[in-house]
């Protein structure tokens, strides 16, 4: 969408374009113009003598007449300074002007509406095709391939479509024995419910493979099995030394076994505006996340929790919390709790929440998040929630550029989506923000995937976290199921194609498809809507409005 913006908006700084500037430069080149008119005569005659002996030499076998009317004898080509304005002669943006006139004054348009433009643009060339070579009677749907070729060709884009029988080819992983035989009809392989760690393993040998010659197979195979076998004996003192360490940061699970008894909210010894707050929500029973987090939260441990998505985890670190706050000292308002969500959409989710589950009692909170006015998040910072929920962006914002806010007081500090936080885009922000935490905090991390790797958990300055994984051996969620397609590297950019195919053929309707990146994801919307898939895209280049509008959509619709 932005690049079509963009377009639009360049046409606007042309129309910046002042009168007045332009009408001293005609004016400015009629001067000039009279100027050059009045050029000394001598070397006009110098260059035309010269261009008419070049002309004669050529015009040996030509017409003259046609020789006289090519070439004006009367033509200059003088290189000096004071012809220089010459050129500003042609200079016109009068014709320009007009032409981009019209064009200015059009409303812009919106992504649909330039994809429908130009969607009816290449049917009624197709249709106009079909009837040129007879076969307008067929009135079957459009060759969506075709037409995607097309627009690769008009928009000069990487992305081709192969035959649909090149997808029809996609097979399960365990065709792949028979994939290499044939390697260039059956590149991509659809492996349907396989193992991810059995791909990865077989992905790197497959791709080696291909390359060896059969005499060379077999030394390379010793060379791989010797290297597997150091990797793995090396692997393994790794695992024991990181076992160790392990063991060493994380707290003993005997320490924490008689905390894992709550079997309800009630055996929790929670307080009643606790216990009205989780009927108000619905919650009857803990889930497991909350069964274990709550009383070693209550506690007031370190935590390291890990559980899938939607097992509860919100109301697992924010119940202790709401809990311990009903007993802070209320003489002088104070920060206490900070909780840190990757995403505004996160940080606004666990705000509603948290604001439920804190109607029957006293505990003020504050969002704060990008997108919302600074000033007025200011004003509320300085009444001194005992809650802020934040985006760490724009929490450093307020820690560097708000007169009076510190992170001082703070007693509990909670890292939701922990996981991402702790990748490099967040590593900055997230270490300055528990530099200015009070080391003597309270911290709890949740994740779905919950790193155990101590040399990411040191930064963060736990202090002998409790380690809760619930489940670890289930990756995903239960009811989840895992396929993948295959894409070797150098069919890389069949990708698109592929998922068009895919999205066409198999997975016709609810589908959400991740990108890597922003343009990506916008690429593929405008593909898919060339080719009449209704499809939104969702990312942060769109406005609060867009997204709310995109929410209200997808799941009023
Ligand atoms: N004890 C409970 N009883 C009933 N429903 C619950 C309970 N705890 C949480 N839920 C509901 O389960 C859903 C998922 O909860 P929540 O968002 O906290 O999960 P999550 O693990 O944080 O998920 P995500 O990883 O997506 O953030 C929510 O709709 C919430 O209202």
């Amino acid at each position: 969408m932005d690049d079509f913006i963009m377009t639009i908006e360049d046409d606007t700084e042309i129309n910046t374009y002042n009168e007045e500037d332009d009408t001293e430069t005609n004016a400015y080149n009629e001067e000039e113009n009279k100027e050059t008119d009045s050029n000394p005569p001598h070397k006009k005659n110098k260059n035309s003598k010269r261009l008419k002996k070049i002309d004669h030499k050529k015009s040996i076998s030509e017409d003259t007449s046609l020789k006289e009317n090519d070439i004006n004898p009367d033509f200059s080509f003088y290189v000096g300074d004071d012809n220089f304005y010459n050129d500003a002669e042609s200079w016109d943006f009068v014709a320009a002007r007009a032409g981009l006139k019209p064009k200015l004054n059009t409303p812009s348009k919106t992504i649909d509406e330039i994809i429908t433009n130009k969607r009816n643009e290449v049917k009624s060339l197709l249709n106009s095709t079909l009837k040129t070579n007879g076969q307008s009677n067929s009135k079957k749907e459009i060759d969506h391939d075709k037409f995607l070729k097309k627009f690769d060709k008009d928009n000069d884009n990487n992305t081709s479509l192969e035959n649909d029988d090149e997808i029809d080819e996609i097979k399960p992983a365990d065709d792949d024995d028979d994939e290499d035989d044939n390697d260039d009809i059956d590149v991509d392989s659809f492996g349907a419910g396989i193992q991810c760690d059995i791909y990865d393993n077989e992905d790197e040998s497959d791709e080696d493979d291909d390359d060896q010659e059969e005499s060379s197979t077999e030394e390379y195979q010793n060379n791989h099995e010797d290297r597997d076998n150091d990797s793995t004996s090396e692997s393994s003192s790794e695992d024991e030394y990181e076992k160790q360490r392990k063991k060493e940061y994380f707290a003993d699970e005997s320490e924490t076994i008689n905390c894992n008894i709550a079997e309800s909210f009630q055996t929790m010894n929670l307080s009643r505006p606790i216990l009205k707050g989780l009927s108000q929500l619905g919650f009857i029973q803990p889930t497991p996340i909350q069964r274990q987090t709550i009383p070693i939260a209550l506690m007031g441990r370190d935590i390291c929790g890990g559980a899938i998505t939607g097992s509860g985890k919100t109301a697992a670190f924010l119940v202790p919390v709401m809990e311990r706050l009903l007993y802070r000292p209320r003489q002088t308002p104070t920060v206490r709790v900070l909780i840190l969500a990757p995403t505004r959409e996160l940080a606004i989710q666990c705000h509603s929440v948290a604001t439920k589950l804190a109607s029957f009692t006293d505990s003020t909170l504050c969002l704060c998040v990008g997108g919302l006015n600074l000033k007025k998040q200011e004003t509320e910072l300085r009444t001194r929630p005992d809650i802020i929920i934040a985006t760490p962006g724009r929490l450093i914002d307020h820690v560097r550029n708000s007169p009076s806010f510190t992170l001082d007081t703070i007693e509990i500090l909670i890292i939701d989506e922990a996981d991402r936080m702790l990748e490099d885009g967040f590593s900055a922000e997230l270490n300055e923000i528990v530099k200015n935490c009070p080391k003597s905090r309270q911290t709890m991390l949740f994740s779905a995937t919950m790193t155990d790797n101590v040399d990411e958990l040191i930064r963060l300055s736990l202090n002998r976290p409790v380690r809760l994984m619930i489940d670890p051996t289930k990756a995903t969620a239960i009811k989840l199921i895992q396929e993948f397609v295959r894409v070797r590297k150098h069919r890389e950019e069949d990708r698109p194609s592929m998922l068009v195919a895919l999205c066409k053929k198999t997975f016709r309707r609810k589908v959400i498809i991740f990108f890597k990146s922003k343009a990506f994801a916008h690429e593929m919307k405008v593909i898919f809507g060339l080719l009449e898939l209704k499809a939104a895209e969702l990312h942060g280049n769109l406005s609060q409005e867009q997204v709310r509008r995109l929410s209200c959509k997808l799941f009023c619709d």
